[in-house]
């Protein structure tokens, strides 16, 4: 038995279009419409037929879905909530993937006032964007958060949870606030670190004359992948999880001025003893199957 039947995506990028493929790859029959504000985007997923229809209007989008998702950047989602609104069936079940979920949850509940609500977020993704940067088993062992209100009929909750478990996913259930502050610490705060080293790094290629790019096959190799994520999708998140974003950073300031006085001292055991550390929570990630070594992650396309 299927959790929906009729399933519409809102926003066929990374994230919309990676959902498209893997509804058709584990989920066939399962009727898929899809809407994109771009034009361009549009005829993209036309050509690479991802779905059964791509409409030219939002409305026509949602008119018989008994599952909307809205894969739009965060600071888009009142917007896109707001252009389907009036044709929004009653029965429908709308949920989004938006890495923040707070201010989210707000602005779809003003945007749909009668519609039943089970905001999401598949902790999942890659740094590149658009619709031909998405593949089927984007989920395949990830987990989606899912941060439904106090009154959300639990069954609603349980259909959008299945949904995501036919994707491959792990499903976990949390409050916004909650969801908000482990993702600071985990996705937002680290993509901020990775933009601000690369971007000092580049203000210093005069000083270090272009070795920054020649050398860059170390760490910060890794710093610039994370660092050419969209940077649409990373302004919004930054602008609507500020709070937690805030308070993480604080917390790091301090940890870092620790460092550097440690460093200025001498005081050896203390770097050791949290670069030990450090290393045991990367052994136990891999552990866990949780890292993006994994054969099926899909990184060929690079
Ligand atoms: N990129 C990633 O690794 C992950 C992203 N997310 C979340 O997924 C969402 C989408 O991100 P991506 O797919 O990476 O972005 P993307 O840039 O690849 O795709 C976003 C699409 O939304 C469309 N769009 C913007 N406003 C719209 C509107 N009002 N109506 C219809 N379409 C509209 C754009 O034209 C674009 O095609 C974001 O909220 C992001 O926080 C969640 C997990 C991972
Ligand atoms: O590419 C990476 O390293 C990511 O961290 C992917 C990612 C980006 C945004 C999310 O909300 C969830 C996952």
């Amino acid at each position: 038995m299927l959790p929906f039947a009729r399933v519409t995506v809102i926003g066929l990028g990374l994230i919309g279009s990676s959902i498209l493929r893997a509804v058709r790859s584990h989920m066939p029959t399962v009727r898929l419409t899809g809407h994109d504000a771009d034009p361009a985007v549009r005829e993209t997923v036309r050509r690479l037929d991802l779905c059964d229809d791509v409409t030219d209007t939002p409305g026509a989008a949602v008119i018989d879905a008994d599952l909307v998702i809205l894969c739009v950047p965060v600071g888009a989602i009142a917007a896109a909530a707001e252009s389907f609104a009036a044709d929004l069936p009653a029965d429908a079940i709308v949920t989004d993937v938006g890495g923040s979920k707070a201010s989210v949850a707000e602005a779809l509940r003003a945007a749909l006032p009668d519609a039943t609500i089970v905001p999401g977020h598949p902790v999942a993704g890659t740094e590149h964007s658009g619709p031909e940067a998405g593949f089927a088993t984007l989920f395949h062992g990830r987990w989606c958060i899912l941060t439904p209100e106090d009154d959300t009929p639990e069954a609603a909750t349980e259909r959008v949870r299945a949904f995501w478990e036919k994707l491959g996913s792990n499903v976990e259930i949390m409050s916004p606030k909650h969801h908000d502050l482990v993702l600071a610490v985990t996705s937002h705060v680290p993509h901020l670190i990775a933009y601000s080293i690369v971007g000092t790094a580049s203000d210093l290629e005069n000083v270090t004359q272009g070795e920054v790019i020649k050398y860059s096959a170390g760490g910060f190799r890794d710093f610039t992948r994370i660092a050419a994520s969209d940077p649409t999708m990373w302004r919004d998140v930054f602008l609507n999880n500020r709070e937690a974003v805030l308070e993480i950073l604080q917390r790091l300031t301090e940890d870092v001025t620790a460092l550097q006085r440690a460093i200025r001292w001498g005081d050896g055991d203390t770097l050791f003893n949290l670069f030990a550390r450090t290393r045991a929570i990367r052994r136990s990630i891999i552990e866990q199957g949780q890292d993006d070594e994994r054969p099926d992650f899909g990184r060929s396309h690079e």
